[in-house]
């Protein structure tokens, strides 16, 4: 069955045009968002869901979403979805980083000539046939020096349009390094320096817990009287009853809000006051901008849906179209190792190291990684995947270490996975040949060639004859038939071990009675 998408707020009809020419059933119901029972109810019933600002992807909704494999951000900001309960449940959030931050950076400049010259006000005294000329006395933007908060995509557009106005540029932004600062011809400053300096301020960067409430009382005491704000990226950066107290005060001679405390917002204090400029969070509304996000939207998640490819996740290591069909059988030799390993680990997991070798050392090991991850906490986990296993590592203090190594060994790719337990470091590798087929190499330092298949059992033993000839015979008497035979030993009448595919399932008193043959150590049962 194809897989279905639902699209829950409005986005161009090219989405679902996409989704359409990709082969997926899809839902477009651009007024759902609202309706959070409705949404509960269906939510169930699809792989992808597609969404704006206006649909609140909670930890409820994701709870519910039984089939969800994708959630897709027509935009940017993702304050709206529970990426930590998404990526526990290993459903990828995806956004589109720079479908509309021109369009956004347009209209932070649109707010800052709106309230230079009281447009709005003007306006409606104009229309009221009022004339009042005297009434609105504007100021300059030519020479002013605009404070930019958050100097990423949207912050350096509109910083690049401020200079191209003749503004002089501070800007604010831990990430911002000197090189960029002077490739964009802004100013590097400390936050209380853009305060003190800025005749306008406006607001880029993403609502966290660092920059909630950034510009509140304090900070405004600090700025210049007179100065201007503008918040185009999210309500909660600027405390809304800080912000109304000064500009009532004249403090603040006028603000241009785009984004609220509470959306939709319908009833605020900040609409009562005449130095305010508001639109209903319209920052990436155009036409344009509106087509850039739902075609990439779209493209990102059929992409996800129907080829595993990943592009612009917020919680997963980036896969593209191109690499995804070669990636894809280390994928799978990355989940079998950890997988391996995984069964073999009963107690105590406190690290896991993937050392990567050859060729496959330059491909995408972070998502080799998660992958193996994966494999090892499925046996605890059985919801995780390549999404959630990252995080879930991190959460049960597992350390991750990862070594590559260019250089080839005797094979042309190679990958050992260690597990570190309290009592002991398990090592097994794998390699990928021409075929496309994972296979094991080396399980403890002892090398072998064996694939795996669906029921095998692992035995460790002692090197000593006779032992092949009574395992052979006790599974014969139980019927059960030998797929592939596997042994490898460290050296002669050393420790050695037996993997073994068969071809059912291997019940508990088999494994008890394989266990109990002479010479046997450990008699394991896997299942891949
Ligand atoms: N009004 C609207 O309709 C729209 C609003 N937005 C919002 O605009 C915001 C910015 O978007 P982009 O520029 O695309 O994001 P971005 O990720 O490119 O830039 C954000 C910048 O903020 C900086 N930053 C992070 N923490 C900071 C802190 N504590 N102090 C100062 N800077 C900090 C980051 O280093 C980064 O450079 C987002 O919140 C987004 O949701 C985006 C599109 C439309
Ligand atoms: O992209 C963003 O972060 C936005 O805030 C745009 O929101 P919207 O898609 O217009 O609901």
């Amino acid at each position: 069955m194809a897989p279905r998408v639902l699209i829950s707020d409005k986005l161009s009809k090219t989405a679902v045009q996409i989704f359409k020419d990709r082969g997926l059933d899809v839902d477009y119901q651009p007024d759902l968002g609202k309706d959070k029972e409705k949404l509960l109810a269906i939510i169930g019933e699809y792989d992808g869901l597609a969404i704006r600002s206006n649909t609140k992807v909670t930890e409820k909704v994701i709870a519910a979403a039984k089939n969800l494999r994708v959630i897709g951000r027509a935009g940017i900001g993702v304050d709206n979805v529970d990426i930590p309960a998404a990526t526990a449940k290993g459903i990828i959030v995806m956004n589109t980083p720079f479908g509309n931050s021109i369009t956004t950076a347009e209209h932070a400049i649109a707010m800052m000539f709106a309230l230079a010259r009281q447009l709005p006000e003007a306006d409606a005294s104009t229309r009221a046939g009022k004339w009042e000329k005297n009434r609105f006395m504007g100021v300059e933007i030519t020479g002013k020096t605009l404070g930019v908060i958050g100097c990423g995509n949207i912050g350096s557009i509109v910083a690049d349009r401020a200079i191209g106005l003749k503004m002089r540029v501070v800007a604010y932004d831990p990430f911002l390094s000197d090189e960029r600062a002077i490739d964009l011809g802004v100013e590097k400053v400390e936050l209380d320096q853009l305060f003190r300096r800025a005749d306008f301020i406006t607001l880029h960067t993403p609502l966290t817990d660092k920059t909630r409430g950034i510009v509140d009382a304090a900070a405004i005491a600090t700025m210049k009287d007179g100065v201007r704000i503008i918040n185009c990226a999210r309500g909660g950066l600027v405390v809304e009853a800080d912000l109304v107290e000064a500009l009532k005060s004249g403090k603040v001679a006028g603000a241009g809000i785009d984004v609220f405390e509470v959306e939709p917002a319908t009833e605020n204090p900040l609409f009562a006051l005449p130095n305010v400029v508001c639109t209903p969070h319209l920052g990436a509304s155009t036409t344009e901008a509106q087509e850039n996000v739902a075609l990439q939207v779209a493209e990102q998640m059929a992409d996800y849906l129907m080829k595993g490819a990943v592009v612009n996740a917020l919680n997963m290591p980036s896969i593209s179209a191109e690499e995804a069909p070669r990636l894809t059988p280390f994928v799978k030799l990355a989940e079998l190792l950890g997988s391996f390993a995984g069964q073999l680990t009963e107690t105590g997991l406190k690290a896991i190291r993937l050392e990567y070798e050859g060729e496959v050392a330059e491909m995408n090991v972070r998502a080799l990684t998660a992958a193996a991850l994966t494999g090892v906490l499925k046996p605890l986990l059985q919801t995780v995947n390549m999404v959630s296993a990252p995080a879930m590592a991190r959460e049960r203090g597992v350390t991750v270490e990862e070594v590559r190594r260019e250089q080839r060994g005797a094979y042309e790719n190679y990958i050992r996975l260690t597990v570190i337990t309290d009592r002991q470091e398990r090592s097994v590798a794998g390699t990928v040949f021409a075929d496309a087929k994972p296979r094991i190499i080396q399980i403890k330092g002892i090398n072998m060639e064996a694939e795996l298949g669906p029921h095998m059992l692992y035995i460790t033993n002692q090197d000593k004859p006779g032992f092949i000839g009574r395992f052979a015979s006790l599974l014969g008497q139980e019927g059960i038939n030998i797929a592939t035979f596997n042994l490898g030993r460290k050296a002669a009448g050393e420790d050695a071990i037996a993997l073994v595919e068969v071809d059912e399932p291997i019940s508990d008193s088999v494994i008890e009675r394989v266990a109990a043959l002479e010479g046997v150590v450990q008699a394991k049962r896997l299942t891949f």
